[in-house]
Formats: structure tokens, C-alpha cells, sequence
């Protein structure tokens, strides 16, 4: 057998001719929503990137490529058309302003609002921001709302950390993201006048789907299908149907099955996993038995 090391051997890998059909797809690299964003792609069977300093991973058997970029660019990747998708936060989309691109889907982590707030008594609604400063690192969000209330104010943008702006006198109210509040808490300021924005992580793309898109968006809700919902087996007399499925309707409608004794049924049905033991105590109430509770791994609807 020939050891020729000049020749290599063709590689036993089969990649598609060429990447231009590829889906490109943003993926955060980084803060707040990149762990679970890379979660939520791999539950839904992308290879996504081993090491975490990779910044651009090919997955040849999905057809994807996915781009891993800090969740402030990508409004401007998938915006200019550099990229087809990326999941960012709402807020971040919004502070791009980017007309090419739009909100195409909530995927219900990273839920935060966006909010004025200041040391407590100084402000109280929008319009007594006339005149102030105040420190942001969201100035394209900030400036639209405030345009869209007629208050004209000036900007400080800043990268993060912004609640000590106002202690440390550069600006005399903040705008951010707010989630338990404890960071305001801890700097003294309290949230005053509107919420600007009610934001969560999101699937974004082009005004017109790229190929391919399709596939991503169904698998990513099968997989949100999968985290909000379980399997709810249950026996029944055969009388008690319609009550049982006002408590439980299911996603489309029960599954019920004949048992060998004739007088009962057993009936499938995907219930919320939030409230999941109120929905068994009430069936249990009007005579369900064998009541029983599985997780869904995946789910296509
Ligand atoms: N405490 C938080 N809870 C929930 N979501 C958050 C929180 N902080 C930021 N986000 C969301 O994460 C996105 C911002 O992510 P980004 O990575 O740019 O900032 P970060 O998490 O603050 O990281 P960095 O350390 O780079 O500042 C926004 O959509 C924002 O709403
Ligand atoms: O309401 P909370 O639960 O306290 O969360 C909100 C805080 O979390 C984020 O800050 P981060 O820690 O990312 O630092 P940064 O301000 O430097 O971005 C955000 O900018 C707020 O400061
Ligand atoms: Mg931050």
C-alpha cells in the first residue's frame, strides 16, 4: 500500500457543494442571553460551537451556519443583510433601529422591562425629563420614546453599569433593563414614569423569510412547546369526558382511547407545565384516576 503523504486522501466527510445556501445565523457570544440561546439551539439538534472562543461554526448536516457576536450587533448583521437570522433581545433590536429587521418570534427567556428611574421623589413622569440627562446604554431606544412623547433631554450613552451615573453626577436619571430590580435597589434609585419596553429574547430576520428559515422557527417552537408543556395521562369513566376536557383541553383536543371495561376511557392531553397540580386535583375531582404526568422532549405541531 502506498504511504504518498503529498496526495491527501479525500475526506470522508460529504459537505454540501457549496455554503451559499446556508442559513447564517447570529448567535449572542456573550452576557445575558447567549447560554441559554445556545441551549435552546442545540435542544433543537444544531451543532453549535465547542470551544467557546469559536466565532463562526459550520453545522453541514442542518445546512447552518451560525455567527457568534455580541447580542448588541446582531440587529445590525441581520439589518444590512450580512446575515439571515439571529436571536437577540427585543430591546437591542429596537436601540438598532434597523428597518431590515424585524421581530420574527418570542422565545420566552430573558424577560426584562425597560425603565426611567432615578433617586426617589426627583422625577415622577416622562415630561420632567425635559432638560435632564440621563445615562443609557440603549440611546436609539431611549431617543425614540422620548421623541414619541415631545420631551427633548440629553443623552450620556454609556456601555453598562449605568445606575452609578447618577452618584457619580454625569447624568441625573438612568434608563435600563430592569429584571428583579435588585441593581437599582442597590444604587438608590426607584423606576418612575412608563414602561418603555417590555423585552425578551427574539428570533429576528429579514422583512422576507430566507430559505431555510422555516425549518429553524418550527424547530425552535417545538422546542418552547416542550419546556411550557407535559403529557397528562389519565383514566376516566366515560360519562366524565366532556367535563374532564373543559378542565384540560389540549393544544387541538384530548386523545381518548376505549379501555377493556367499556364504562371508562383513558385520555392523552399536553397541559401547561405551570399549573400543571391544579389541573391533576381538579380531574381527580370529578373522578379521573391514575393520573399521571410525563415530560415532552420535543414536539413538532
Ligand atoms: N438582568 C437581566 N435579566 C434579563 N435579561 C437581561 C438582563 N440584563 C440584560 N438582559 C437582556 O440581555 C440583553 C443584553 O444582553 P448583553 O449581552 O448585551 O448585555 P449583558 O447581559 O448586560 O452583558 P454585558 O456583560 O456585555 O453587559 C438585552 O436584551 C437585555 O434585555
Ligand atoms: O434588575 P436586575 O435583576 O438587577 O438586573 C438588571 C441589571 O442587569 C443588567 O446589568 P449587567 O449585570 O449585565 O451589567 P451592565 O449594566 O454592566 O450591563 C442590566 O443592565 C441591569 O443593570
Ligand atoms: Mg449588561
Amino acid at each position: 500500500m502506498s504511504t504518498d503523504i503529498s496526495e491527501p486522501a479525500p475526506s470522508p466527510v460529504l459537505e454540501p457543494e457549496s455554503h451559499a445556501a446556508m442559513l447564517r445565523i447570529a448567535v449572542p457570544n456573550k452576557g445575558s442571553l447567549a447560554e441559554t440561546a445556545s441551549e435552546m439551539l442545540h435542544e433543537a439538534g444544531y451543532t453549535g460551537r465547542r470551544d467557546p472562543k469559536d466565532l463562526h461554526v459550520i453545522d453541514p448536516q442542518n445546512e447552518v451556519e451560525f455567527f457568534y457576536l455580541r447580542p448588541k450587533d446582531i440587529a445590525t448583521y441581520v439589518g444590512s443583510g450580512a446575515l439571515d437570522v439571529g436571536i437577540t433581545g427585543r430591546d437591542l433590536l429596537l436601540d438598532a433601529r434597523m428597518p431590515g429587521a424585524r421581530e420574527i418570534e418570542q422565545l420566552g427567556f430573558a424577560a426584562s422591562t425597560f425603565r426611567f428611574a432615578a433617586p426617589a421623589g426627583r422625577f415622577s413622569e416622562v415630561t420632567d425629563l425635559e432638560g435632564a440627562r440621563i445615562a443609557t446604554s440603549y440611546p436609539g431606544l431611549v431617543d425614540a420614546f422620548l421623541d414619541e412623547h415631545g420631551v427633548a433631554a440629553d443623552l450620556v450613552p454609556l456601555d453598562g453599569a449605568v445606575e452609578s451615573a447618577v452618584e457619580l453626577g454625569v447624568a441625573d436619571a438612568i434608563a435600563d433593563v430592569v429584571e428583579t430590580g435588585t441593581t437599582l435597589r442597590q444604587a438608590g434609585l426607584d423606576v418612575f414614569g412608563p414602561v418603555i419596553l417590555r423585552s425578551e429574547a427574539v428570533l429576528i430576520g429579514a422583512p422576507t423569510d430566507a430559505e431555510g428559515m422555516e425549518t429553524l422557527l418550527r424547530r425552535l417552537r417545538g422546542v418552547m412547546v416542550a419546556q411550557r408543556y407535559v403529557m397528562v395521562d389519565y383514566d376516566l369513566p366515560a360519562e366524565l369526558v366532556d367535563a374532564a376536557v373543559k378542565i384540560a383541553p389540549g393544544i387541538e383536543s384530548p386523545t381518548i382511547s376505549p379501555l377493556r371495561d367499556a364504562a371508562w376511557v383513558a385520555v392523552r392531553v399536553m397541559v401547561p407545565r405551570k399549573g400543571v397540580n391544579q389541573v391533576m386535583d381538579a380531574l381527580y375531582a370529578i373522578g379521573a384516576r391514575a393520573i399521571l404526568v410525563t415530560a415532552i422532549h420535543n414536539a413538532r405541531l
